[in-house]
């Protein structure tokens, strides 16, 4: 008797998990094959390749098509692979795909309430109250910080080469933008170039560290949130949330006692919890400690703070590394490059100043590329907020529905750049007559959820490369040769080289 009811139990399962397995083929939805318990994603849980590459072959599979039904276990996500269609929904069709859908529960995960992961109005309001600051004003205001930081790191440079022929280049980056944003974020004056041991690091590390807990709780934020709530996971480890909002807590406190002002992010989050709004044009960077009503709480500022911190530090030295990885491989590109530099800063009698930055047009070219070819962030992902008719079809996707794009696998495709796994700069400069850069081209996302730090990140991504550049020349070791690309990370949802970035660098 025992035995029949398993079976009938085991029956039904089989038949509920077919039936789910075919909810894209219900709705005239081209889908793969599905296998449970993993769906179209076990590349990504047997630990074979990282979500960027698990997507980036999920497009290669089905970039005929310009959108597929996917599973991610048993969750249905929408793939698509079309730029227009992608173009329409992330700006013209906004308000079916306003959100992330991530979990968000301010009061049990404080950090949670932050820009990235925030939904609907609430989202609207923050990201209107964050925008001014970045404006191009308030990063001019940071520059002196970020040459600051880059002149450490040139240091660092020069006393490492002094010892060790070649030099692991993704994790000094990594310290480089820790630093910086350390500083522009939350007013620290940080040195983990220097300190093996810096906290600041240390928390970074944790945050995208791939020991299963942290795998487990990054998976579970971005493809299963309604299992990420019920487990009552928090965004980040406890330890890592504590020292975030004690962080803050006590630089305000610090701050507002002793009517400190600098320069900085954390000056402009006074100003927003003390009156609501920044004001653009104030140069004093002013606080206004007399008001009463916060407008912002504490945790409210701590989870900005954190998402510029964890967004922020981790992708602009993914660009940096891949950046200097391609030059070292492209030694004719490379000595473009210091020709521009030179040039330009003789111009400017030597000064890198906001104003010289823009004038190096070819070296931005070869970090659109590198955008490209690596796209530190490599897929985008928004929920159905408001039940979709895919355009010119009956295809009807329903509220709550994922929908991703593989920027990896879209960057990388020959029907929109020639030639992909060439790094070619000339792409991106203003008079290529093909202009590939306006076809398929989404390294920091698009529409009003268009990533709000882009311009800090080239910036400081482009000062310290200008300032290690104007000093130093980048070789491939004898481990690599020139054709060969890096292999990368499995279970990270960044694309993360495997094994660093090992250079030959030498003094110019
Ligand atoms: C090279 C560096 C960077 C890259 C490649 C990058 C890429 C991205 C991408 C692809 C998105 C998603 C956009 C979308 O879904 O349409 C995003 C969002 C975001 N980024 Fe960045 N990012 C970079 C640097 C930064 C920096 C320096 C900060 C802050 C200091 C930052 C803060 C954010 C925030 C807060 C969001 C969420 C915006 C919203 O939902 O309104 N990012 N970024």
């Amino acid at each position: 008797m025992l035995f029949l009811a398993f079976a009938i139990f085991v029956l039904f399962a089989i038949i509920q998990i077919v039936y789910h397995f075919r909810y894209w083929m219900r709705r005239g939805v081209p889908q793969l094959r599905p296998s449970f318990p993993f769906g179209d994603f076990g590349e990504f849980f047997r630990q074979k390749h990282g979500i960027p590459m698990t997507y980036a072959n999920i497009y290669a599979r089905t970039r005929h098509l310009p959108y597929v039904g996917i599973y991610l276990s048993m969750r249905p996500v929408l793939f698509v692979n079309d730029p227009q269609m992608v173009k329409d929904i992330l700006s013209r069709d906004f308000e079916h795909f306003h959100d992330r859908g991530l979990h968000v529960n301010e009061e049990t995960d404080p950090l949670s309430g932050n820009l990235f992961s925030l939904g609907g109005v609430k989202w609207k309001n923050m990201r209107a109250k964050l925008t001014p600051t970045f404006t191009s004003g308030c990063l001019k205001g940071m520059l002196a910080i970020l040459i600051d930081k880059a002149t450490v790191l040139q240091k660092q440079f020069a006393k490492e080469i002094a010892t060790h022929n070649t030099i692991e280049v993704k994790d000094l980056f990594a310290r480089y933008t820790t630093d910086v944003i350390a500083s522009v974020a939350y007013g620290i004056d940080n040195d983990s170039i220097n300190n093996d041991h810096d906290l600041f690091r240390q928390m970074g590390i944790k945050v995208f560290q791939q020991d299963f807990k942290t795998s487990l709780r990054l998976a579970l934020t971005f493809f299963i949130p309604k299992i990420k709530a019920l487990l009552g996971f928090s965004l980040v480890a406890k330890d890592v949330e504590d020292f975030m909002i004690n962080l803050v807590s006590k630089t305000i406190e610090h701050r507002e006692r002793n009517g400190i002002q600098r320069k900085d992010m954390m000056q402009l989050m006074l100003q927003l919890r003390n009156s609501g709004s920044v004001s653009i044009n104030d140069q004093q960077w002013n606080l206004d400690s007399s008001a009463t009503v916060k407008n912002l709480t504490i945790n409210q500022v701590a989870a900005q703070v954190f998402v510029f911190f964890v967004a922020g530090y981790e992708t602009s030295s993914t660009l940096m590394s891949f950046c200097v990885w391609e030059l070292a491989r492209n030694p004719e590109i490379q000595v473009k490059v210091h020709q521009e530099i030179d040039s330009v800063l003789s111009n400017y009698g030597g000064a890198l100043t906001y104003e010289a930055l823009a004038d190096m047009e070819y070296l931005e070219c070869c970090m659109e590329e590198t955008l490209r070819k690596h796209p530190p962030v490599s897929f985008l992902n928004r929920e159905c907020t408001k039940t979709y008719r895919i355009p010119e079809t009956d295809v009807i996707i329903d509220k709550g529905t994922a929908v991703v794009v593989s920027l990896l696998g879209m960057h990388r495709d020959p029907q929109h750049f020639t030639q992909p796994t060439e790094f070619k700069p000339e792409r991106f400069s203003s008079d290529e007559q093909s202009n590939e850069s306006n076809k398929a081209y989404f390294p920091f996302g698009g529409g009003p959820r268009l990533c709000i730090g882009m311009r800090l990140g080239m910036l400081q991504a482009k000062v310290a490369l200008v300032t290690l550049l104007a000093k130093f020349e980048f070789s491939l070791g004898k481990e690599h040769v020139k054709d060969m690309e890096l292999p990368l990370k499995a279970n990270t949802l960044l694309l993360v080289p495997q094994d660093g970035i090992q250079l030959v660098v030498k003094k110019r």
